[in-house]
Formats: structure tokens, C-alpha cells, sequence
């Protein structure tokens, strides 16, 4: 049932509930509208199985208006805008962004359980600077002129000119809801695009705020829609297989990206895929080793192993293998699990029961395959109602071969595999020997092995001496199969906008 928009201004607060106790509901938006389905879905806290909300699945209907308002947008307000007053309401959506930081913090809270300093300082900032960043930037981007010379002795004048793609239909993950999500809305916006967001089914409640910051601060209704939902045979695909969606900007796994490619081929209409990885880290035997075990305990296990930057398969030189591992030990079993705002936690839950039953059946598979259990492999003794979470021990794993699943694999938990090596080639070689080619992490105390190593790893985002140290303005993405397209900097131009050549016979 689809309430309408007249019943909604009567049936809906002016704010959407997704603050409010348990029981409250999270409404789709479409057109600057709070629009309910009647079919709902329960949103769960991962910390203890709690009910936040429950969610108005979006069906063919609401999609469907949701392109239309996105498209009469283009056409309204927002597309007359000047390119001035579009990047000032940006920066006005970041100023509320962080002036209701305390909001988009519990909601991301609820939503995923993550600790606390880790959505203040990181995911809720970066969702704000994602909108700053680029209305900033795109505000000053040249685009290309030559001149040409021609066969009857004159001249032409070449220049490029951009303009939005259109209708963009933004799916999203639950990893790092809010940073992944503005990362796409940011340049879709400031380059004069509409979005609708698809959120995932598990987190649902910082893109429904956001709706309300968006419209509290006037940017004109149609411009940013969010529909509730699944994937298959519901609100992600028909969205993605919907004719008016000019181009689908997808962050997710790699599977699920063939499914959205299949859609989008159905008009050809372009993607942008930032997907799956086994990303590996690697440590030299020069390296410092201090920071390569905070460094490499972050990668592993930081957001509870669920960052698609966080490396599984670690690679250590064979003279400081046994010393990495024993302190790599020490490091994970300091990990602090427990409720977000508890100080000095500093680990949460997985995401869901149905995803902690995905990574135990991968700490089993590395039990029957032989591995020796560094540390952690199970479930984690929790009390009172936090028994019914999705708690999991962080894991190290040592002793598998190459070909084992746990090397080969995604597993997106805390845990990752430590193996020796003896050469610069020979590690090359088998950190490439993956069909994933997102990001690696290299050690090292000599900064031409790193520059060598950067060289030499297929993979569209290579650390030295860091990870997931991020400046805006680089190209973000990954090679092979963990992704199509780069987005950040002005490399998110060529999916956001049209570029056209206007020729010039002068
Ligand atoms: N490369 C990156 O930058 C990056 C960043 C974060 C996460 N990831 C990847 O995301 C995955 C974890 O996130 P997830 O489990 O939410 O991913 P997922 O692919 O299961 O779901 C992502 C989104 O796609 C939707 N969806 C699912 N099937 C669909 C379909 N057939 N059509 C349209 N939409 C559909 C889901 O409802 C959800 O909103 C991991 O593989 C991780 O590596 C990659
Ligand atoms: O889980 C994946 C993290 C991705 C990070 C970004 O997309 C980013 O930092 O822009």
C-alpha cells in the first residue's frame, strides 16, 4: 500500500522517526515526500538482535516515482541552479551534517554497532568533507581546448564541455553506510546529477536522515530520493533495471555487481563498481615493526574486518615471521569487544546473524583444512542481552597453502591469514595471484622497495607504510575484478558527467 502524498501530510511527522525508541518506522523519500508501503522489514542492532526500526520495503511503484521526480528535478530548480549556488548548498548540507553529528551517530550505531570513535571521527567527518570536497573541486575543474589546424589553411577551436549524466541510482552496502554512501551522492550532486539511494535492507537509517538534512537545508525536492529495500526483486533491482536511470554507481560484492551490470545492460547504460577484494599485506624484514603490527592489526581487523580495504592475507618476510605473529597475536587479543559508547572498546559485532554464520563457516573451513589457530576462531563469551549479537573472535590464522579458500576468498570478518616469504618476486607473485585487485598494503624500511613493490601489485590502490590514509582528491577504485571505473578527485567527472567536444571552425 503506497501512502500518498496528500496522506503523508497528514499521516507523516515532519521529521522522519528513525531517532526515535524502537518501533519507529523508516520511510522511503521520493520527491521531498515521506512515502510508506505498508511492507515492512525489521531493522535489527547487531549488538544485541534489538529492533530500531522498522523499514517501508519500496516496491516497482515507488521506484518508479522516485525516476520520475528525480528526472523532473533535472528540469526544476536544481538544474537552472549556477554551478555557485549548487556547490553553496552542498557545503550547506555538510555544515548540517556535522551540526547534527550526534544524530548520524547513533543512527549509524544503531544500524551497524561499530564503535562510537569510529563513526565520530571517521565515517560520520568523511560523510560531511565527501559533500565539501567535491562541490570545491568541481567548481574549478578545466575542461580541454584545442586548436586544430585545417586543410584549407584555417583554424577550429576544440573545447569540451560537461553536463550531468542525469538520473543516478546510488546502491550502497552496510559496511561503512553513510561514507560510502555520500562518497557517490557528493560528486553526483555537485556535478548537477539526481540520485536515488538505495541503501542496504541493513542499514537504513543514516540515509534517511540525510534526506531530512537535504531538504532542512532547501535543496529542491526530486534531487535526492532514498528507496528502502532488497536486491533481487525489490527495491535494488528494480531500480537498477529501471529505463530512467541514466547510470548506476554501485559500492558491493562482486556478484552482486555482475547481477547490476546485467540490468544496466539493458539500454547500456554505464557503471561505476567499486566491489569486493582479498586485499594482501605485506612486511618486509626492514620494516618498522611496531607500526607494521598497528598498521597490519588495523587492516585486519578494524570495523570488525569489514572494510573492503582490509587485508586478509598477510605475507611476512621469513627472518621476523615468528616475532610478526607473536606480536600480531598480542595486538588482536588487546581488542576491547563491546557495545559502541563503552570507553576503550574497540571492536563491534558483525553485521548480522546471517553474516557472523557466513565467517564461521569460514573458521571452520580453515579448521578442516588444517590452519593453526593463532588466535581467536569462534564466538565470543558475551553477557546478558548481548548474547543475542553477532559477536565473533578476531582470528589469525597460520600453516594453509596458497590454493586454501581462507587465501583465496572474501570472508569480510576479523581475521586474516599469516604466511612466510623469502623474496621481493616471489611475494609479488603470489599477491597477485588473486582475481580481486583492490588495495594491498606494503612495510618497509626502504622506500624503493615500496615504490617497486606499488609498481609491481595489481591493484588500483597501493599503501606505503599506511593504510586507508585517504586524500580526497586521488583516484579511488579497484583493477580485475574488484571493480570498474575510479572515482575521487576530478577522475568521479567521468562518471558523473557527459563530457562533449564542441568543434569551431574559426
Ligand atoms: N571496493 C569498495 O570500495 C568496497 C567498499 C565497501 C564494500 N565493498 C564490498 O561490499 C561487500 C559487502 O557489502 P554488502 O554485503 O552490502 O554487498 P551486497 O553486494 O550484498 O549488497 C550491496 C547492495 O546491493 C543491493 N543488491 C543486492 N543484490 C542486488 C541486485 N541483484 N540488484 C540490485 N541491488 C542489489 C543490496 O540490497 C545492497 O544495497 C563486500 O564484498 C565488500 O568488499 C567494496
Ligand atoms: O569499505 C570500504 C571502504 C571504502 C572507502 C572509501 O570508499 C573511501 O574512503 O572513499
Amino acid at each position: 500500500m503506497t501512502v500518498t502524498a496528500h496522506e503523508q501530510s497528514k499521516a507523516v511527522p515532519a521529521r522522519s522517526p528513525v531517532l526515535a525508541p524502537a518501533l519507529s518506522d523508516a520511510w522511503n523519500f521520493i520527491d521531498g515526500e515521506w512515502v510508506g508501503t505498508g511492507r515492512l522489514f525489521d531493522n535489527t542492532n547487531p549488538i544485541d538482535g534489538s529492533l530500531v526500526s522498522r523499514v517501508h520495503e519500496a516496491g516497482r511503484v515507488e521506484v518508479d516515482a522516485a525516476v520520475k521526480a528525480a528526472q523532473a528535478a533535472l528540469k526544476g530548480p536544481w538544474g537552472r541552479m549556477t554551478v555557485e549556488q549548487r556547490c553553496k548548498i552542498l557545503h550547506d548540507v555538510a555544515d548540517e551534517m556535522m551540526r547534527r553529528h550526534a544524530d548520524f551517530v547513533k543512527a549509524e550505531l544503531l544500524d551497524t554497532g561499530m564503535p562510537a570513535y569510529f563513526a565520530q571521527h571517521v565515517d560520520v567527518p568523511r560523510g560531511a568533507a565527501n559533500f565539501r570536497i567535491f562541490a570545491d573541486l568541481f567548481r574549478n575543474v578545466p575542461t580541454e581546448s584545442f586548436v586544430t589546424d585545417t586543410h584549407d589553411g584555417g583554424k577550429a577551436m576544440n573545447y569540451g564541455l560537461r553536463s550531468p549524466r542525469g538520473v543516478i541510482a546510488v546502491v550502497c552496502p552496510w559496511n561503512l553506510p553513510l561514507l560510502l554512501m555520500t562518497w557517490k551522492v557528493g560528486p553526483a550532486l555537485a556535478c548537477g546529477n539526481t540520485v536515488i539511494v538505495k541503501p542496504s535492507e541493513e542499514t537504513p537509517s543514516t540515509a534517511t536522515l540525510l534526506a531530512e538534512v537535504m531538504r532542512d537545508v532547501g535543496v529542491p525536492k526530486g534531487v535526492y530520493n532514498v528507496v528502502h529495500g532488497f536486491g533481487p526483486e525489490s527495491a535494488g533491482a528494480f531500480l537498477t533495471e529501471h529505463p530512467g536511470v541514466n547510470g548506476v554507481t554501485f559500492t558491493g560484492e562482486t556478484g552482486t555487481g555482475e547481477a547490476i551490470m546485467r540490468a544496466a545492460a539493458k539500454g547500456v547504460r554505464p557503471v561505476s563498481f567499486e566491489l569486493g577484494g582479498k586485499n594482501p599485506g605485506i612486511v618486509f624484514a626492514d620494516a618498522d615493526l611496531d607500526k607494521a603490527v598497528a598498521g597490519i592489526t588495523r587492516s585486519a581487523f578494524q570495523n570488525t574486518g569489514q572494510v573492503c580495504l582490509g587485508t586478509e592475507r598477510i605475507y611476512v618476510q621469513r627472518p621476523i615471521f615468528d616475532a610478526f605473529v607473536a606480536r600480531l597475536k598480542a595486538s588482536a587479543e588487546a581488542l576491547v569487544l563491546g557495545p559502541p559508547e563503552t570507553p576503550g572498546v574497540t571492536l563491534g559485532p558483525l553485521i548480522s546473524q546471517e553474516h557472523r554464520n557466513k565467517v564461521l563457516s569460514y573458521y571452520a573451513k580453515a579448521r578442516e583444512e588444517g590452519a593453526t589457530v593463532v588466535t581467536g576462531g569462534g564466538i565470543p563469551v558475551m553477557e546478558g542481552d548481548l548474547v543475542n549479537g553477532s559477536w565473533i573472535e578476531p582470528t589469525i590464522w597460520t600453516g594453509l597453502p596458497d590454493s586454501s579458500a581462507l587465501v583465496r576468498e572474501e570472508v569480510f570478518g576479523p581475521c586474516c591469514h599469516v604466511s612466510p616469504f623469502d623474496t621481493e618476486e616471489e611475494v609479488v607473485e603470489r599477491a597477485n595471484a588473486t582475481a580481486y585487485g583492490l588495495a594491498a598494503t606494503v612495510w618497509t624500511g626502504d622506500i624503493s622497495t615500496g615504490h617497486r613493490m606499488a609498481a609491481a601489485l595489481d591493484v588500483g590502490i597501493c599503501w606505503i607504510n599506511s593504510w586507508f590514509l585517504r586524500d580526497l582528491r586521488t583516484a579511488f577504485g579497484g583493477s580485475k575484478q574488484s571493480g570498474i571505473g575510479r572515482e575521487g578527485g576530478v577522475h568521479s567527472l567521468e562518471f558523473y558527467t557527459e563530457l562533449k567536444n564542441v568543434c569551431v571552425a574559426l
